[in-house]
């Protein structure tokens, strides 16, 4: 069953943002892309991010997941402070505890499904075999058994994002943040896409934080969060739309 609103706000936190600020430098100037952002994400929500170009979307998932550390205020997630840590530290943590998925995929052009799915095992001291059954079962339960072997340019474009999926979820990691994963896709490929989110999230539990433009994407999360201008401006209720998918 997927959260109403009031469960969702309920729920344990999973990533707590407070007084999160962004400032970037141009040139000798400083500009404040991200103002003084609070936001608490249950564990279990599927959250759509949506905004105007430039408001700050990208901005504000990558500090969820780590990619990047706020100019001021504190981020923790399952707990973890991660606004402080040095970047290898950071760069341990988003192996384990973070899966990411790209609007273009970013799978590696000579490695076959299989390989890359294996790519953040590899830093694990997990054996070739058991890396090899990880990545196996990840692509089982994205649908692309009978892909494994196939290289990503013998994939259609659907078919690579779901394997860039099966690469997010390898680690197991409880939160998935994705940036415009239907972007690039047609509408069939996209609510694929959008389906297996969406079972990753109900069935398997994964905190989903997605940035998109389309709202038809954004019907399949439970709550829209709205950025303007690099402010959260609403947070839309989406317990009609989720029961309208479910
Ligand atoms: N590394 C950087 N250095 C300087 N400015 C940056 C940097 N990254 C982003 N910005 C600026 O921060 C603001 C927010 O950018 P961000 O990419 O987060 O917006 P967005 O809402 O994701 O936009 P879009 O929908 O176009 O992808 C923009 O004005 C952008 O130019």
């Amino acid at each position: 069953m997927p959260l109403t609103h009031s469960e969702a706000r309920s729920a344990k936190p999973l990533v707590q943002i407070q007084a999160v600020k962004k400032v970037y430098e141009r040139g000798n100037q400083k500009v404040e892309v991200l103002h003084a952002i609070d936001l608490d994400i249950p564990e279990g929500a599927f959250i759509a991010l949506m905004g105007p170009s430039g408001s700050g979307k990208t901005t504000l998932l990558n500090l969820i997941g780590g990619l990047d550390s706020p100019s001021e205020g504190t981020i923790r997630v399952a707990g973890k402070q991660i606004d402080n840590l040095g970047e290898d530290e950071l760069a341990s943590w988003r192996a384990s505890s973070v899966g990411f998925v790209f609007q273009f995929y970013n799978l590696l052009p000579m490695l076959s499904a299989r390989k890359n799915v294996e790519i953040p095992l590899l830093l694990t001291k997990l054996s070739k075999a058991k890396r090899k059954h990880h990545a196996l079962t990840a692509l089982e339960l994205v649908g692309l058994s009978d892909r494994a072997e196939h290289r990503p340019s013998e994939l259609s474009g659907g078919q690579q994002q779901r394997v860039a999926i099966a690469r997010a979820i390898v680690s197991d990691p409880k939160l998935l943040v994705c940036d415009e994963p239907t972007g690039d896709l047609d509408r069939h490929s996209a609510e694929e896409v959008l389906s297996l989110l969406q079972a990753l999230n109900r069935s398997y539990g994964k905190t989903i934080v997605m940035v998109t433009h389309d709202p038809k994407a954004a019907e399949y999360a439970q709550l829209t969060l709205h950025l303007d201008k690099g402010s959260l401006v609403t947070q839309e209720p989406s317990e009609a739309k989720a029961e309208k998918r479910a």
